[in-house]
């Protein structure tokens, strides 16, 4: 068991890691809200949702909501149908709402709790690797047609309870996915852990490196969310890759490539604006090894991302400001003109399409 922990000046609260946890929950959930409503989708019902049934099983006022799995759930949609779901169950707050699943469930089940009663508990419990940077920090949201997590807020879990056995039924793809947010967490902070990332491979992860990956991820996530929660200085270098990975995502209509995958592409960018060339290269041999879609890149017009990124949270004014990488370790954030994007993203382009 490993138990980490998340302090920000509006809330404190652990991440508790354990293989099993879900058996447990009972233990980490006090008695004393009125009643609960478990959220999760389709594919994570199906695995675990009766353990977790079973786990809360003495408790009474146990509600379930489950939604479609995958990235197009998190919609104005599936957000009203919670919503209809809290009124129905006349939920109250002293309620409390358990996300039960990876980063998409977390996200949008977090931005039910933030604004059903403006406001309920609610706790993570994390199913996907890369929810190990999702359910900590307290970003929860929806998607908007023009952009990423456009519509959300900021509010904490009360606890993030991790079930490290969870994410061995991942498929690979998922697992990619996961690896993408540990693959920037990595950079943002130290080349030793870099070069031990890109001596992973994916389809044959060991179960105590993921761990040592997710542990040292959420020690970092913990500790710039502490500095900055809400995202006015350095909690923008945990936006490493995602300029160019939520143009990607919003521009290709949520669905057709993860969150991690798209990350990954982003990053390698990232890369190539910091001129940092070997771990350029060595980034993108792990890509490609490992079943990254790079190739999708050809489908995509620079002119349409450009647009996207001026969409982003990070963007002033039509300026685009990107997080870059003096060295592996030293992230900053700067503006980035618009020309030198396009010059470069079509340079990438044909880069990585080979
Ligand atoms: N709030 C934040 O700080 C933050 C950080 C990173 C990413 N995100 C968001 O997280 C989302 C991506 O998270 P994700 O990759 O976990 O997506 P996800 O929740 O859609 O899960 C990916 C897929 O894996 C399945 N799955 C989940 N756990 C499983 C398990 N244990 N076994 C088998 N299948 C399982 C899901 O059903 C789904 O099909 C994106 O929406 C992204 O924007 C948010
Ligand atoms: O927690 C953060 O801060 C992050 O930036 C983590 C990202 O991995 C995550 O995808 C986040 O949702 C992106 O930030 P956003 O503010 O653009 O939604
Ligand atoms: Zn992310």
């Amino acid at each position: 068991m490993e138990r980490l922990h998340v302090q920000t000046p509006g809330k404190s609260y652990d991440v508790v890691l354990e293989e099993g946890l879900r058996h447990r929950l009972s233990d980490y959930i006090e008695s004393t809200y009125s009643k609960i409503l478990i959220i999760t989708d389709e594919n994570v019902a199906e695995l675990y949702l009766e353990d977790v049934r079973k786990a809360l099983g003495k408790r009474g006022h146990v509600y379930e909501a489950v939604i479609p799995a995958g990235e197009a759930s998190k919609s104005f949609r599936r957000y009203e149908e919670l919503l209809d779901h809290c009124v129905e169950a006349k939920l109250d707050r002293n309620s409390l709402i358990l996300a039960l699943g990876g980063g998409m469930v977390g996200d949008l089940a977090g931005f039910v709790a933030a604004s059903y009663l403006r406001g309920i508990a609610f706790i993570q419990v994390p199913t996907s690797i890369l929810a190990h940077d999702s359910s900590v920090g307290g970003k929860v949201a929806i998607n908007h047609s023009k952009g990423k997590n456009l519509i959300g807020a900021f509010h904490h879990p009360e606890k993030v309870l991790y079930d490290t056995e969870t994410t061995d039924s991942l498929p690979e793809k998922e697992k990619r996915s996961g690896y993408g947010e540990v693959v920037k967490h990595a950079l943002l902070s130290d080349e030793g852990w870099f070069r031990e990332v890109m001596n992973r491979t994916i389809k044959d992860l060991d179960t105590e490196e993921v761990k040592k990956d997710l542990i040292q991820g959420i020690r970092l996530k913990a500790r710039i969310v502490g500095k900055d929660e809400k995202e006015r200085g350095i909690r923008k270098h945990l936006n490493l890759g995602h300029t160019l990975g939520h143009a990607i995502e919003s521009e290709l209509h949520y669905g057709s490539i993860t969150h991690g995958e798209a990350v990954v592409i982003g990053t390698l960018f990232a890369l190539r604006l910091s001129n940092l060339d070997e771990p350029f290269a060595l980034l993108m041999e792990w890509a490609k090894d490992n079943g990254y879609p790079l190739g999708i890149m050809e489908e995509l017009e620079e002119r349409n991302l450009v647009d996207r990124m001026k969409v982003d949270k990070k963007a002033q004014n039509d300026q685009i400001h990107y997080c870059l990488l003096s060295e592996i370790g030293s992230p900053f954030v700067t503006e980035v003109e618009e020309e030198e994007l396009l010059q470069s993203l079509q340079q990438f382009k044909s880069e990585v399409i080979q």
